[in-house]
């Protein structure tokens, strides 16, 4: 199959989520809110979650959707302004957007997985949207547990990273066989993108998250030293990472469990699309015991636990390291 509608809509999707939020960061400081994980939602989130569910149901009504959000908060009678506030930015994408129809676009993300699945997150890496800092809008479909496209919008992320004050906006667009590509958010010609090759030794660098609560920095660190990065890592908010890895700016990127969440699972949404997109640019990915992720388990990856993502090259190294880390911690 050539998932070339399938690719078009993500794209559309993502491109209207992706102005979406860029016009709330434009016309106001937004707040979080806090959800029952104690994690941020804001306006944006939710308004991106309606436009992208409402983009997809309209072409593929029978695909469920499983999106990071819900509207039960927005549905609360003394959230009325907030969600006046969230139809309003849904009307700048959809004009004839209205209060309920908003709730229910949220609401259409909330299905169940199945051999044929779309997952979304409407603001990957919030605090990073707080903090005017790197962001994602991650849109993936998802069958018989194989991602076959991935698309991801970053607003914020530098459209050649080593020139950080240059042009901000890329798009990061894979379809399973078909090799993955970036092109400017404002459009302009798809450019296919490369994994970092052994013999690149300058871009021997490895990306993490910006939270400490979102990963293991000083076994990142330790980890990234034994397989001979020296460089100090990229901190980097959300799948923007993924994006690094597969342009090749980076070779590796860690996510192993944090210290104060040792039992976290890790979202299906926070790394479908990554994941493809890395793949099709000649990487890897992994969990940190060398599994693939299995996305036919529900919203979670429950079978799996850390992600490495890299260039490929240095990969079985890498793994190699974490199994004798683990073997000493559990020695001790
Ligand atoms: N304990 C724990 N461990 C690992 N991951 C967690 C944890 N808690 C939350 N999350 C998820 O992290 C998502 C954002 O992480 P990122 O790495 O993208 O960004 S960050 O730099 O850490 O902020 C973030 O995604 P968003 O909620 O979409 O922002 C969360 O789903
Ligand atoms: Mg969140
Ligand atoms: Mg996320
Ligand atoms: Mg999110």
């Amino acid at each position: 199959m050539s998932y070339e509608s399938e690719k078009q809509v993500a794209i559309q999707a993502a491109l209207a989520a992706a102005r979406l939020c860029q016009r709330v960061h434009q016309e106001i400081v937004p707040q979080a809110i806090e959800k029952n994980d104690r994690s941020p939602v804001t306006v944006a989130d939710f308004g991106s979650q309606a436009v992208i569910c409402h983009t997809i149901a309209a072409a593929f009504p029978n695909d469920p959707i499983v999106g990071e959000e819900d509207a039960a908060v927005l549905r609360q009678p003394d959230m009325a302004t907030c969600l006046q506030q969230v139809t309003h930015y849904v009307q700048s994408e959809i004009p004839d957007a209205t209060p309920e129809a908003v709730v229910s676009w949220i609401d259409r993300g909330n299905g169940g997985i199945g051999s044929r699945y779309w997952t979304l997150d409407p603001i990957d890496g919030t605090k990073g949207f707080l903090r005017q800092d790197q962001y994602a809008v991650a849109i993936a479909l998802i069958e018989n547990s194989d991602v076959k496209v991935g698309v991801l919008a970053c607003p914020a992320l530098p459209i050649d990273l080593s020139q950080p004050t240059q042009d901000h906006g890329v798009l990061f667009v894979a379809v399973r066989g078909q090799g993955a590509a970036m092109m400017p958010l404002q459009g302009g010609e798809p450019k296919p993108i490369h994994v970092s090759t052994a013999e690149q030794a300058d871009r021997l660098r490895f990306v993490e998250s910006v939270e400490s609560g979102h990963g293991n920095h000083d076994l990142q660190d330790a980890v990234a030293k034994a397989v001979g990065i020296q460089a100090s890592s990229i901190r980097m908010d959300s799948q923007a990472k993924y994006g690094a890895v597969a342009q090749g700016e980076a070779a590796l990127y860690l996510r192993l469990p944090s210290p104060k969440s040792p039992n976290y699972r890790e979202k299906i949404w926070d790394h479908a699309a990554g994941v493809l997109i890395v793949e099709e640019a000649g990487g890897k990915v992994t969990d940190m015991h060398g599994a693939p992720l299995k996305f036919s388990l529900g919203s979670t990856l429950e079978a799996n636990q850390g992600v490495v993502v890299s260039n490929g090259s240095i990969h079985e190294g890498v793994l190699q390291v974490l199994r004798e880390q683990l073997t000493t911690s559990i020695g001790r």
